[in-house]
């Protein structure tokens, strides 16, 4: 294994990596490939080196596939350098599965992880799945590598992916939704941008260190906020009477399906582009 380490996917997620590969890979050679000029001019600002496309590679640099899983098809058959490729490939591609990358990059050391975008400041939650056919070697790298990010946890089925993508991978953009409604009612009641924001970004803060202090469930943690009586339970009777819990059930299993669906649509892309 060489210390290359080549990021296909300069957008949010991929730049969001970025901090992480920096730290851990300090001496190490970047490569940024994406084929919007945009990204590429954003990358190469923080003094990185970028491509529009992959043609040559060392064997044993890592790749970490972010782009989106329907450009994944065209990137595969259009990147013969990466064809057989030897080294570690990690990719982040909601739904796309281990077997259709394995199979359009003809690889066997193939890692499917979702992380999530808190991973700019190096507080992401990632979970990964590796093939089976992953090396030892290739196996222990991923797992350090995705570390760099936050916390990473793997899972032995690749069946967890679906619902990781919509827990893990969306979850920011749930809670930030979340977020943003609290935040413009603070504005409503007449506090300022500053203030609105600050005690939203503390509130959500404060409420994750408890969660991850770990020692409450978060319902136990919702319980100890109301006091009997008080200002909170009137808030929660109006979240239970809208049913939130399975409102949040549906989104989250909405997003599940998309992604069993999505990994399906590549394999389709996938099997007729090796069948032409
Ligand atoms: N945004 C998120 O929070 C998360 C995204 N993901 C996955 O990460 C991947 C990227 O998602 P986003 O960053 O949100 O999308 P995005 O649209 O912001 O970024 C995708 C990037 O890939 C580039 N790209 C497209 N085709 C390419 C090709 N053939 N070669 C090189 N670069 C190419 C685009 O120019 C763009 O810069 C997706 O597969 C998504 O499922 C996974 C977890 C979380
Ligand atoms: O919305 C998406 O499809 C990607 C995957 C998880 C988060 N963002």
């Amino acid at each position: 294994m060489s210390n290359d380490i080549v990021l296909v996917g300069a957008g949010c997620m991929g730049a969001a990596l970025l901090p992480g590969l920096f730290k851990g890979f300090q001496k190490s050679r970047i490569l940024v490939v994406d084929t919007s000029p945009l990204r590429r001019e954003k990358v190469a600002a923080m003094g990185v080196d970028v491509a529009s496309a992959i043609d040559n590679i060392d064997g044993g640099a890592t790749v970490v596939l972010a782009l989106p899983p329907n450009s994944f098809s065209g990137f595969a058959s259009s990147t013969l350098a990466l064809k057989g490729h030897a080294g570690l490939v990690i990719s982040v591609m909601a739904g796309v599965r281990i077997a259709t990358i394995k199979h359009a990059l003809q690889i066997c050391n193939v890692v499917r992880a979702i992380p999530n975008t808190p991973a700019e400041t190096l507080k992401s939650m990632t979970v990964f799945c590796a093939a089976t056919s992953v090396s030892l070697l290739c196996l222990e790298f991923a797992e350090r590598v995705l570390s760099l990010f936050g916390e990473a946890i793997r899972v032995e089925s690749e069946n967890l992916m679906d619902p990781a993508t919509a827990i893990c991978g969306g979850g920011p953009a749930y809670i930030s939704y979340f977020a943003e409604c609290m935040r413009c009612f603070a504005v409503e009641q007449g506090f300022n941008d500053d203030e609105s924001a600050l005690i939203v970004a503390q509130v959500l803060c404060g409420t994750g260190s408890l969660l991850s202090v770990g020692d409450r469930r978060p319902m136990q943690l919702c319980r100890d906020v109301m006091t009997p009586g008080g200002t909170t339970a009137r808030a929660v009777e109006v979240l239970d009477r809208n049913n939130f819990k399975e409102v949040v059930g549906d989104a989250l299993l909405k997003a599940t399906i998309h992604s069993r669906s999505l990994g399906c649509m590549v394999e389709e892309a996938e099997n007729e582009r090796s069948h032409r």
